[in-house]
């Protein structure tokens, strides 16, 4: 199921290439402003930090919401008091796309996270041409020389990795990619079940200083103070706000858990 989302995320990305060289995306990025403090953003520790998605459908879960404007629920997110927005760009099961990144970046102060599939330099200078501060890399999704070689691209356009793991193995391999924030999945991207006990056997691994994110499983406030105990700085949240009436109220909650 994974090597299957990458390769449509390759696909389409190449399909774009086709319209927008490399050499036009590049200086597209270049161009754009420099990217936000992120390491500065997320530095105070007190309370929890949340990265706030934007989604309408998941191959896991199905059709989410239908999100009309996906800048007016990131404007609601940054309410909140989101530490950042991540935007699902993947079109095929996700339903997302660059037009929705565009949006949001458009729209709120806060780092913004390009989540796709990515295998390839050309979707990074995409994500930064399209003013993205972070950018998702999947460990599990990657051989170890690409994923090194992607986290270190992803540094040099200035933008931080989200270095992505499901396992000791996994976590061990984003350490060796370098400066990034390691986030811990509670879903298995090949399975689809979840483990939200996942991040707290693994986060000890993770060195302080470096942040560590809980992503996915979380539905209520208690879900986001077990990830808290069990030592997240920052927390990914997608279903349970994308799904609610009042996202700011919802996010707020989850902050005070
Ligand atoms: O909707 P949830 O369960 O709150 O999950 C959010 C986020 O963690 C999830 O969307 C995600 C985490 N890693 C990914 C990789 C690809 C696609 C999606 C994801």
């Amino acid at each position: 199921m994974l090597a299957e989302l990458l390769a449509g995320s390759l696909q389409d990305a190449h399909q774009r290439r086709e319209v927008i060289s490399t050499a036009a995306v590049e200086r597209a990025a270049l161009k754009r402003e420099p990217t936000l403090d992120v390491a500065a953003i997320f530095a105070p520790r007190e309370r929890v930090h949340i990265i706030a998605e934007v989604k309408r459908a998941s191959p896991s879960r199905g059709e989410l919401a239908a999100i009309q404007d996906p800048a007016d629920l990131a404007a609601a997110y940054e309410r909140g008091g989101a530490s950042a927005v991540s935007v699902l760009t993947e079109q095929r099961r996700f339903r997302g796309s660059l037009d929705d990144l565009d949006a949001v970046r458009a729209r709120v102060r806060v780092p913004v996270l390009r989540k796709e599939f990515i295998g390839e330099e050309y979707q990074l200078l995409e994500a930064r041409a399209h003013g993205a501060d972070l950018a998702l890399l999947i460990a599990a999704a990657l051989d170890q020389k690409t994923f090194e070689r992607l986290a270190e691209f992803t540094r040099q356009l200035g933008m931080t990795p989200l270095l992505e793991a499901h396992s000791k193995d996994e976590v061990l391999r984003c350490l060796d990619a370098g400066e990034g924030f390691v986030g811990v999945n509670a879903r298995d991207l090949t399975t689809f079940t979840l483990h939200p006990e996942r991040f707290g056997e693994l986060q000890s691994l993770i060195p302080r200083g470096t942040i560590r994110v809980a992503e996915s499983a979380v539905a209520t406030p208690a879900d986001v103070r077990n990830y808290r105990d069990s030592g997240a700085d920052a927390v990914l949240i997608g279903e349970a706000l994308v799904t609610k009436h009042d996202p700011t109220a919802t996010l707020e909650s989850f902050l005070n858990a």
